[in-house]
């Protein structure tokens, strides 16, 4: 018997429909696996500044730090968007990574073999897609100092900062190294080192880091051309290491591979302690409040954290497989439904999911 507890953080737009669904499965989990998972919620983003003023307030950093894993939906949307950067939803997603350390995202993109045809590409380029992006999560753009808006010369104009540390590349790519051990062995590093100094420096640390994984392969590859290689080959990539912002915008791209933002999960993890497990999309404002959002993103997240915050690997795989059984039965919410005949809700979603796992 595994005992857990959970901080459950809904944020904003679809986060709260999405989390729900996530805690419905993870209960379900416990009760047939005799284990028990308590659930406590905290504010953050968009809720937490109308609720407590601020994006991130103490209390849930407080009881998050002090939780066995984080569930996390989404913050973010058109309320809060007049807010200056440092009062945003956004910033409070960003501080509670940094404030726990949780540098390495792992998102992982799998095409499902039932859903290939919910991809804008051919069958052939993505039934055999299988990758991981292994992305830097707090350093680069999003936390560069300075940050602001300053007037020179009668001009506005703004600044953003973008510093990497060789501690700090050194660590992510070594868990990116450590991730192809287990998969393919095959590692491509995403940078932009014909440009940019901070690319430079984190090429030369991928390099001296390789010298200890010799059983890995190693490539390394501009962003833009990335950015073309991850739709004219896409199963050719095994784990893709790779900065803040560059790993932020391919992995959206890379969602459209399995056919939606809606299905892509994601662990952030830190050194030791707790992990926060997230779908990979926003907060959907458009879909926000309707039951439409795909809760499948968030669900396995939480196999996620089952996996790799509870070491529950048996539970985690029962989650990936309900998925995959939803999916095989035909089960589409409107995001991944190739015409709107028999297109099921976020409920129904999660309904069926929960019937797969017995
Ligand atoms: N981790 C987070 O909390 C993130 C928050 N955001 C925030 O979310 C807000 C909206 O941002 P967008 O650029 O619109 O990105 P988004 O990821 O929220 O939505 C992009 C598109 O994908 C669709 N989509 C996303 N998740 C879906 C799901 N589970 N099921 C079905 N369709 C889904 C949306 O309806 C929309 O058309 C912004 O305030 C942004 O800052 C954006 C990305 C990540
Ligand atoms: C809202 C941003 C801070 C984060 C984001 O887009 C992401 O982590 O995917
Ligand atoms: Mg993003």
């Amino acid at each position: 018997m595994t005992q857990k507890t959970i901080t459950v953080l809904p944020g904003d737009g679809i986060g709260p429909e999405v989390t729900t669904a996530a805690i419905e499965v993870l209960e379900r989990i416990a009760q047939k696996f005799h284990h028990k998972f308590s659930f406590q919620e905290g504010y953050i983003g968009g809720s937490a500044i109308d609720a407590k003023g601020e994006p991130l307030p103490e209390e849930t950093k407080e009881m998050s730090a002090k939780s066995d894993g984080i569930l996390l939906g989404a913050v973010g949307g058109p309320d809060w968007d007049h807010l200056p950067g440092a009062k945003r939803p956004e910033k409070g997603l960003l501080e509670i990574r940094k404030s726990l350390d949780l540098y390495a995202n792992l998102r992982p993109v799998k095409a499902y073999s039932s859903l290939v045809g919910a991809s804008p590409l051919k069958r052939e380029k993505v039934e055999e897609v299988d990758f991981l992006i292994v992305r830097e999560l707090t350093g680069g753009l999003y936390f560069g100092e300075p940050r602001k808006r300053e007037e020179v010369n009668g001009e506005e104009q703004a600044v953003d900062t973008l510093v990497y540390k060789k501690s700090e590349i050194r660590r992510i790519v070594k868990r990116a190294f450590e991730a192809a051990q287990l998969r393919k062995g095959k590692v491509v590093s995403v940078d932009k080192a014909n440009v940019l100094e901070s690319s430079r420096l984190w090429r030369e640390t991928v390099d001296e880091c390789k010298t200890d994984y010799s059983n890995v392969e190693l490539d390394h590859m501009l962003v833009d051309n990335a950015a073309m290689q991850l739709i004219s080959q896409p199963d050719a990539f095994d784990v893709i290491v790779t900065e803040n912002m560059f790993g932020d915008i391919l992995s959206d791209e890379a969602s459209m591979l399995t056919g939606s933002l809606g299905l892509l999960p994601s662990a952030s993890l830190g050194a030791t302690g707790v992990g926060l497990y997230e779908p990979v999309h926003g907060s959907a404002p458009d879909i926000a409040g309707k039951n439409l959002a795909n809760p499948l993103a968030a669900i396995a997240s939480s196999a996620m954290m089952l996996k790799y915050g509870f070491q529950l690997e048996k539970e985690a795989a029962r989650v990936e497989e309900a998925i995959e059984k939803v999916l095989g039965d035909g089960y589409r919410t409107a995001d991944i439904a190739q015409d709107s005949t028999g297109v099921v809700t976020t409920t129904e979603m999660t309904e069926a999911v929960i019937k797969a796992l017995e």
